[in-house]
């Protein structure tokens, strides 16, 4: 069968491979939705104020939606369209980004990067590709749909842009120096497109595993269907989407040097049945060489929860046999036992 989903036509039923034991299936359809997610307006604030609130949203639910974000409207729904778009190109087109090699900087490929040994595959294509430094990079991407390249270079630097601006209130709240997240830190800049094809029975399936972002920041533009949902006090809610916002997810690498003091929201994703649903990642991580810790500033007056660790030893971890993405078994393993 065709790996990628954007490929198939005319789906009448799940397949196989692609039911989850009954014990991991989303199985009821309608979830509580949430409207306590914290919504913070960006222009009509003071800006202490606005620093206040993103940092009560990082210490009290690890997730947040931005309004007046600075993000121009046209751009947003262009680039959606780039994307939506892009999924219906030709398979042969599509082919030629295809790998499950995640040093590639940019690639297509469905469900994980472990499509060929996975038990059960996810409900979603994923493209992604590397945007920094630019001129490093966008050679590697589509030439189509046209203007790709265009269009998805200003994004990037605008919501990269905006991402910057987030991670310095978050210095600023948090007593750090601005800029402390510039640099090695943040080095890695990845734009990752989730795309769902409409399926037949979203009880049986998911379109993305549970997990946390294992990155710094992640900020997420979403489309009008739904399916991101999150874990709250032990319980799945959906998170609805407000017009013309982005949602803001702290990664575990911003727990760690918050010294545990923010919330790495668990999240996943759910199909719909009628319709098909595409979101847009933007994805800050540190460099493989960086040695990710506390911040200095926290730890002068407070005991440092973690040790200090590099990415790929992160990673040995987290992708580890029995831990399966889990940021609390992951981070255990990296705690100071003070
Ligand atoms: O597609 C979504 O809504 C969520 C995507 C996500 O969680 C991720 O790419 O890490
Ligand atoms: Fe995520």
């Amino acid at each position: 069968m065709e790996i990628l989903i954007s490929n198939w036509s005319n789906v009448e039923c799940v397949p196989k491979k692609y039911i989850f034991p009954p014990e991991r299936r989303p199985g009821k359809l309608e979830f509580p939705v949430c409207h306590d997610i914290p919504l913070i307006d960006f222009a009509h604030n003071h800006p202490d104020e606005i620093v206040q609130q993103v940092i009560r949203a990082c210490q009290e639910f690890g997730i947040f939606q931005v309004i007046n974000h600075g993000v121009c409207e046209n751009l947003m729904y262009a680039t959606m369209n780039m994307y939506k778009e892009f999924f219906k190109l030709p398979s042969e087109y599509k082919a030629k980004f295809y790998s499950n090699d995640i040093n590639k900087s940019c690639r297509i490929y469905s469900s994980t990067f472990a499509y060929d040994t996975e038990e059960f595959h996810y409900w979603r294509d994923n493209f992604t590709h590397r945007c920094h430094p630019l001129e490093e990079y966008i050679q590697s991407w589509p030439d189509k749909p046209p203007k790709y390249r265009e269009v998805v270079s200003e994004y990037s630097r605008e919501t990269r842009k905006l991402l910057y601006k987030i991670l310095d209130m978050i210095c600023k709240g948090l007593g750090l120096e601005k800029g402390y997240f510039e640099g090695e830190v943040s080095k890695t800049h990845l734009l990752s497109v989730n795309h769902h094809i409409p399926c037949p029975n979203p009880s049986l399936t998911l379109g993305m595993p549970v997990h946390s972002d294992p990155n710094l920041i992640t900020l997420l533009q979403q489309c009008d269907v739904p399916g991101l949902q999150i874990l709250k006090d032990g319980q799945w809610i959906g998170v609805h989407h407000v017009p013309h916002s982005l949602i803001v997810i702290p990664g575990i690498q911003l727990k760690v040097m918050s010294n545990d003091k923010f919330i790495t929201p668990v999240h996943r994703v759910v199909t719909h049945r009628l319709e098909a649903r595409t979101t847009i990642g933007v994805f800050l991580g540190p460099s493989l060489e960086f040695l990710i810790k506390p911040a200095t500033a926290l730890v002068r007056t407070e005991p440092a929860e973690f040790r200090a660790f590099t990415y790929p030893e992160f990673f040995k971890v987290f992708n580890g046999g029995a831990n399966k993405s889990d940021a609390q078994l992951t981070l255990n393993h990296f705690r100071d036992k003070h």
